[in-house]
């Protein structure tokens, strides 16, 4: 707003007024901030009767709006973690970040409505539900697994969850973590509203909690048929990642422990493609809230993205023809509405 810029707010029917204004500095001493000396500040105008409610609900109201507005307009960032040699020194830092701009949400999301709808209304649960976990004692953290084969949209639907909920992301790599003790100091740095995610947990941790990375895991195979310079190869990096190891139990006394000393609240997805793998330590009620299947998708589903595909084909046609293309072709389905 301008200086003596004048806005109205209308506040459950009362009228009030807010005036921006500017003072100059009283000191005519030179200064090479001038901007900082300069004085902003908002007044408030009400008729006198309503002076009570303004003070007492009023400020409160603004003051609850702004911070949500604030949330809203800033920019999100994916994080992804460093490896603790790159922790120390002035420019170490536990966690790099970029702009997260991911298109998906909810509504580009090929999942039956049903679901879809099932998911949101928890998530809005969640974001409400400060008092409650208060209440009974609990983090206000929400566990989700979702499980399904390659391609089915895991990834796609943290991002749709990530922008309907305005969080950011934290792409917990276990691989580069060294023991539990650089996991806790990870875990800690992390920031309220934000979404923690642990891909193809599976690949990350087997079910004794050491550590493999996932493209060790997919060549074990081809390596057993290799000449004996790679099996010994083989050998001395298993060693290796024995030494350096952050256990299931680990992770799963951080995810209960760590948030609820920490204020705040965070969602912690696990993505798996083989959920039958899993520990059901992992999965049992209470680490992981929901457990959501990511499947081929049915027909109802399959119908969005066509209609999605024919809006995408529409727009191309109407910029290359000016006519639109209404007709979309029909296509497989199985009677049980899988594709
Ligand atoms: N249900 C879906 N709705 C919209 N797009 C989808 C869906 N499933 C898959 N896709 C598209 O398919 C591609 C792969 O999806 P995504 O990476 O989310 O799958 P994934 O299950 O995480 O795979 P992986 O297990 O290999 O990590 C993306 O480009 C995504 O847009």
């Amino acid at each position: 707003m301008d200086h003596h810029e004048e806005v109205t707010d209308d506040f459950q029917g009362i009228k009030v007024w807010w005036t921006s204004i500017k003072k100059d500095p009283q000191t005519k001493s030179f200064s090479f901030y001038p901007e900082l000396d300069e004085r902003r500040f908002f007044k408030l105008t009400v008729h006198r009767r309503y002076r009570d409610i303004i003070i007492k609900s009023y400020i409160d109201h603004v003051i609850k709006e702004g911070k949500a507005t604030a949330v809203k307009n800033r920019q999100r960032k994916l994080y992804t973690n460093n490896a603790s040699k790159d922790w120390h020194g002035w420019r170490g830092t536990k966690w790099s970040h970029v702009v997260f701009e991911h298109p998906a949400t909810f509504n580009s999301l090929a999942m039956a409505t049903k679901l879809k709808e099932l998911i949101k209304n928890d998530l809005i649960k969640f974001t409400k539900g400060k008092d409650y976990y208060a209440k009974i004692g609990k983090a206000w953290k929400r566990g989700y697994l979702l499980y399904g084969p390659p391609g089915t949209g895991k990834s796609t639907m943290i991002a749709a969850m990530a922008n309907f909920l305005n969080y950011d992301v934290y792409d917990l790599e276990l691989t580069t973590v060294k023991d539990n003790s650089e996991l806790r100091k990870l875990l800690i740095e992390t920031t309220s509203k934000s979404i923690i995610v642990i891909e193809d947990i599976d690949c990350s941790l087997d079910l004794t909690g050491q550590r493999k990375p996932k493209k060790e895991k997919d060549d074990d195979e081809k390596d057993e048929n290799k000449d004996p310079v790679s099996k010994k190869k083989k050998e001395l990096e298993e060693e290796a990642s024995k030494s350096s190891k952050v256990t299931l139990s680990g992770l799963l006394n951080f995810i209960d422990g760590i948030w609820s000393a920490c204020s705040g609240e965070r969602i912690i997805v696990f993505t798996t493609n083989y959920v039958e793998k899993l520990d059901p330590a992992l999965i049992r009620r209470g680490r992981m809230d929901r457990r959501i299947e990511m499947s081929y998708c049915c027909f109802e589903a399959f119908k969005k993205e066509k209609e999605q595909d024919s809006n995408k084909k529409d727009e191309k046609d109407k910029e290359a023809n000016g006519v639109s293309v209404k007709e979309i072709k029909e296509n497989g389905f199985t009677e049980n509405g899988k594709v």
